[in-house]
């Protein structure tokens, strides 16, 4: 099977600009091995292959207090159910107008974009260099950071996408022959064992290439057709199908204050234990207020402290006496709050009372525990927190992930392993290859549950727990989180769980964090640029997530950026994975302070003093919405989300969007009420776009009508997942 979100099926010819600092290095060495390196350590601890944010800063403070908001709300400790006051939002209608200084903009300075998804304008006043670097039409080719992001960044633009007529597309055919004499020459100097293709992100065909593919997941095939192809057709285990995948990623540095570097919380952090938090299921064991409590390990505990954690977030103090207890959990608590050490801590701590035996080399390793996620830049960051807080223990934990060299990833779990965090494709993979055997697995978490188990990577799951060896959920402890958990997502889950499973709510389920201040703005398809670029000057220097809903849109808007001499980088899942991971780290270590991106990276990700997310095009679901604001107000730091509405496309989002502004208190503009209501069904129940997420625990029954009368929510619609392959 194929792999998870990230992997693109699509042309190799299409891949994604090298910016030139990568390119100057990689080149530097005989095959860019200075870069792929092999693992060669055998120290347990060496494995795994980015790196992570360990800047030591404190944490973003301006922006909007939402002290007094809670006043009053207070955690409770009931067993089996409790309540605090959170959730008390408006009903909608009753907000006034939003000052927003961004009201609709108008259309002037409007390029209009190609309908053609393909985008793959050939020419107009514009040039590429060789190396698919963007040349403007004077034929000077952007310098520093701009130059950087500006290098081909936008896939057609290999083509010369820039200012192109609508009409001027470029079949996709032609496009990619075009990239592909471009690239033909770059690509061995990247390429890690000279085999002249390191090409991670190829169409369909390849053995790790495509890897996992939801159901109508868009695949170019090799002969540069779009087409829907199912996961049944191809995927990262047809190891016979195209080039292999060389990319290796270099490990994460070792030193402990590497290990250890962490942001700061936020001035909002001691507001969380004002959230309303619901506990459903039978005999619920009580929250804890101190890590102390906890009882943990002197170990543990000392790596707690050197993480910097010195209070438990709300979801970690219901959470992890639960986990504590055996029991199987489904926990749903705001974004940017703590889930993955509300798991991760007591699944080491029952490791570390058990005692684990040293993992050490075996050809076929049998790991205590399982973390799948749908990201490969998530399970890495998953896999630094399981070694930042096992460290100087012997439980070893690992991580493999599409786009990346397969014997890589056999090379470090033979080595041992403990904590095995994975995305399903390589999991599956890995697993087929009998390098993992499941007949020891006690715990096993889906960290973003509800996107883990919808039509996306449900059958995916579904053959995880089924496989031969795996103990029944009886035998194994089963943990899911998410922010979002929509009620058809929650019933899907109990199959996974022991029915006597626990509910953990904190907040309202699928709410947005109250600490990214939300702007929603009426922006025409056609103003979108200018308005970006108009807050973008604003902004400054810091650190923006732009959204935008395709691969393709987001080299296009990349590369627009950098037009504007605003420096840009790009992450999707049309880029090779070493391209993925140099964005993020560009972004992350501020040499490009705008990172433009599908919802490939609207979960999970948590990257340091990202002070504001803009969804140049909204998302067809609010779950995603809440998602990708969630980037930004971490961790109790502020942050500020600012949308384009585009009354053409984004009518069906009113209903939803209203509901989340109100519950996270936030100003509702009235234009949007309006759409809201003259859009608004009674009884509503959902569609697969712009539904309202499920506001209780499913087995209480038919969820609680919401403040704004809707009530239920749903697997995201299958078009969404352009952005997530
Ligand atoms: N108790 C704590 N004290 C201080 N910092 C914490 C604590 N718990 C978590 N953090 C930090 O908060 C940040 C967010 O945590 P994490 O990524 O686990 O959030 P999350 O709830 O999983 O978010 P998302 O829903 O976006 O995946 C991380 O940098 C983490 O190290």
């Amino acid at each position: 099977m194929g792999d998870e979100d990230w992997e693109a099926e699509i042309n190799p010819h299409m891949s994604s600009y090298v910016p030139i600092f990568e390119k100057d290095r990689y080149s530097s060495g005989e095959n860019g091995d200075n870069f792929n390196r092999a693992p060669a350590s055998s120290s347990e601890m060496d494995d795994g292959p980015s790196r992570r944010d360990h800047f030591m800063k404190s944490g973003f403070a301006s922006g909007r207090n939402f002290g007094n908001r809670d006043a009053g709300e207070s955690n409770k400790r009931d067993n089996t159910s409790t309540m605090g006051g959170f959730g008390v939002g408006k009903s909608f209608g009753n907000r006034g107008f939003s000052n927003s200084k961004f009201e609709d903009g108008d259309s002037s300075g409007f390029w209009r974009e190609s309908s053609n998804d393909c985008e793959d304008n050939p020419t107009r006043n514009r040039g590429f260099s060789k190396r698919g670097g963007y040349r403007d039409g004077n034929n000077s080719e952007a310098s520093g950071p701009y130059r950087r992001g500006g290098r081909g960044s936008f896939r057609g633009c290999r083509g010369g996408f820039g200012l192109g007529s609508p009409n001027n597309d470029l079949d996709p055919d032609e496009c990619m022959q075009r990239t592909g004499g471009l690239f033909g020459s770059r690509r061995p100097a990247l390429s890690g064992t000279g085999n002249g293709d390191t090409s991670q992100s190829r169409s369909g065909s390849g053995s790790e290439r495509g890897g996992y593919k939801g159901l109508n997941e868009e695949v170019i095939t090799d002969s540069g057709k779009n087409s829907w192809k199912s996961e049944a057709e191809g995927g990262e285990s047809s190891d016979t199908q195209g080039p292999k995948v060389t990319y290796i990623p270099p490990p994460p540095p070792e030193d402990e204050d590497s290990i250890f570097a962490h942001y700061q919380t936020g001035i909002n952090f001691d507001k969380y234990d004002t959230i309303l938090v619901e506990v459903s299921g039978h005999d619920a064991p009580p929250a804890i207020l101190t890590f102390e409590e906890a009882n943990l390990c002197q170990t543990l505990n000392n790596n707690i402290a050197k993480a910097g954690y010195t209070k438990l977030t709300p979801v970690q103090k219901y959470s992890i006496p639960i986990i504590l207890a055996g029991r199987d959990l489904m926990a749903c608590a705001q974004t940017g709050s703590g889930k993955t050490a509300a798991f991760l801590l007591p699944i080491l701590a029952h490791m570390m009372r058990d005692g684990i035996t040293a993992s050490r080399f075996k050809e076929l390793q049998e790991p205590e525990c399982i973390i799948v996620a749908p990201t490969r830049e998530l399970v890495n960051q998953i896999y630094l927190e399981a070694r930042k807080f096992s460290f100087g223990t012997c439980v070893r934990a690992v991580v493999i992930y599409g786009g990346t060299q397969l014997g890589h990833s056999i090379r470090q779990i033979v080595q041992g392993c403990n904590i095995l965090c994975a995305t399903p494709g390589r999991l599956m993979d890995i697993i087929g290859k009998e390098k993992i055997g499941l007949k020891q697995i006690k715990y096993l978490v889906l960290d973003e549950a509800d996107r883990m188990l919808d039509m996306g990577f449900g059958p995916e799951m579904k053959k995880l727990i089924s496989c031969p060896g795996m103990p029944s959920k009886e035998q194994r402890q089963t943990l899911m989180f998410s922010a979002t958990f929509p009620e058809e997502i929650q019933r899907l889950a109990a199959e996974f769980l022991k029915s006597n499973y626990l509910f953990v709510a904190v907040g309202q389920v699928g709410g947005a964090c109250r600490d990214v201040q939300q702007t929603v703005l009426q922006v025409g398809q056609f103003s979108k640029r200018e308005k970006l670029v108009e807050i973008l000057r604003n902004i400054g220097d810091e650190r923006t997530m732009v959204f935008v809903e395709t691969k393709k849109k987001a080299d296009f808007i990349a590369t627009f950026l950098c037009q504007e001499k605003i420096s840009t980088t790009s992450i999707h899942g049309d880029r090779e994975q070493r391209e993925r991971e140099q964005a993020l780290g560009d972004f992350r270590y501020g040499k490009c302070p705008v990172l433009v991106a599908t919802s490939v990276a609207a979960r999970g990700l948590d990257i340091e003093n990202v002070q504001h997310v803009i969804n140049f095009d909204l998302p067809s679901t609010i779950d995603e919405y809440v998602h990708r604001i969630g980037r930004t107000g971490r961790c109790g730091n502020t942050g500020r989300a600012i949308s384009f509405f585009d009354l053409e496309s984004d009518n069906h989002l009113a209903q939803p969007l209203v509901k989340v502004l109100t519950d996270a208190q936030q100003d509702v503009p009235a234009w949007l009420e309006e759409i809201a209501f003259s859009t608004y069904i009674p009884g509503f129940s959902g569609s697969t776009r712009g539904n309202v997420f499920a506001s209780v625990d499913t087995r209480k029954g038919k969820s609680t009508l919401n403040t704004a009368g809707f009530s239920s929510s749903q697997a995201p619609n299958p078009v969404d997942d352009e952005s997530w392959d």
